[in-house]
């Protein structure tokens, strides 16, 4: 007869087995400051976290969908701004990443600026055109819809998007807008886009659930929220249970 130790074992492979769900490594850069920690947080646990440091190296998020009825893991690798917290790091950023999501300050064009060079780390490292890019212009609780000086035009930031091969949005961290809002700014005539935090992760979801399935020799999974730093990656499985 089973023992009950046995049977509890056999219940719990069977439900992890219920619950396995593809594993998709998301990277997300940007310049220091752009509010990468704050906006990984708010896509994770849907909120503004209280205090933040500077990120070193990088901290893992994930976030679970269910994404036409399929379950999907976002594992969020919210990597550190700042030159000397990420070098030693680069390489294990770019490995076997699924998606990209490029952050900028909408209040900071040098942040929009330093996009190129995010780019160009990209290509450094290979990064496969097919793999899905997403550009996020982050605190648009800042815009100044009457202003056009020291911001980021959405002009500027849609013409950007387009050509580079990557979905647009702008929505902020902090105090992000209830419901995905489009209109006429002030002056009548230029168009503006406000999305929700939430729109950004099922686009994502949806992006990657479409995605040729990966072998498993290629694919990451961690669990948990954790941090890294200076420590060798290593490589796992792709399916993990939820
Ligand atoms: N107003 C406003 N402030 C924000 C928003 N998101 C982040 N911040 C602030 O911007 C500052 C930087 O945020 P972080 O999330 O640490 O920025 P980061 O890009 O992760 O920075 P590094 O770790 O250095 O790469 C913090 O003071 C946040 O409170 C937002 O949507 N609106």
């Amino acid at each position: 007869m089973e023992s009950s130790l046995e049977f509890s074992n056999s219940l719990g492979s069977v439900s992890s087995l219920l619950t396995r769900c593809r594993t998709f490594k998301v990277l997300v850069i940007g310049d220091s400051g752009v509010g990468k920690t704050c906006l990984t947080h708010r896509l994770c646990a849907g909120e503004f976290p209280g205090r933040v440091e500077a990120t070193i190296g990088v901290d893992f998020r994930e976030r679970v969908l269910d994404v036409d009825g399929e379950k999907i893991k976002l594992q969020l690798w919210d990597t550190a701004g700042q030159e000397r917290f990420r070098k030693s790091m680069v390489q294990h950023y770019y490995r076997n990443v699924h998606a990209v999501l490029f952050i900028y300050d909408v209040s900071s064009p040098a942040s929009f600026s330093g996009l190129t060079s995010w780019i160009e780390e990209c290509r450094q490292n290979s990064l496969g055109q097919g793999i899905p890019r997403f550009l996020v212009g982050n605190k648009s609780d800042l815009r100044d819809h009457h202003r056009t000086d020291g911001q980021v035009s959405q002009e500027q930031a849609m013409s950007f998007a387009k050509a580079h091969g990557m979905m647009f949005f702008e929505t902020s961290a902090k105090n992000p807008p209830s419901k995905c809002a489009s209109g006429r700014r002030g002056d009548g005539e230029v168009p503006y886009q406000q999305d929700k935090v939430e729109d950004i992760v099922v686009a994502v979801g949806a992006k990657l659930k479409r995605q040729k399935k990966p072998s498993a020799a290629t694919a990451p999974a961690y669990s948990g929220s954790f941090r890294v730093l200076n420590k060798k990656v290593p490589d796992k499985e792709m399916w993990t249970c939820c």
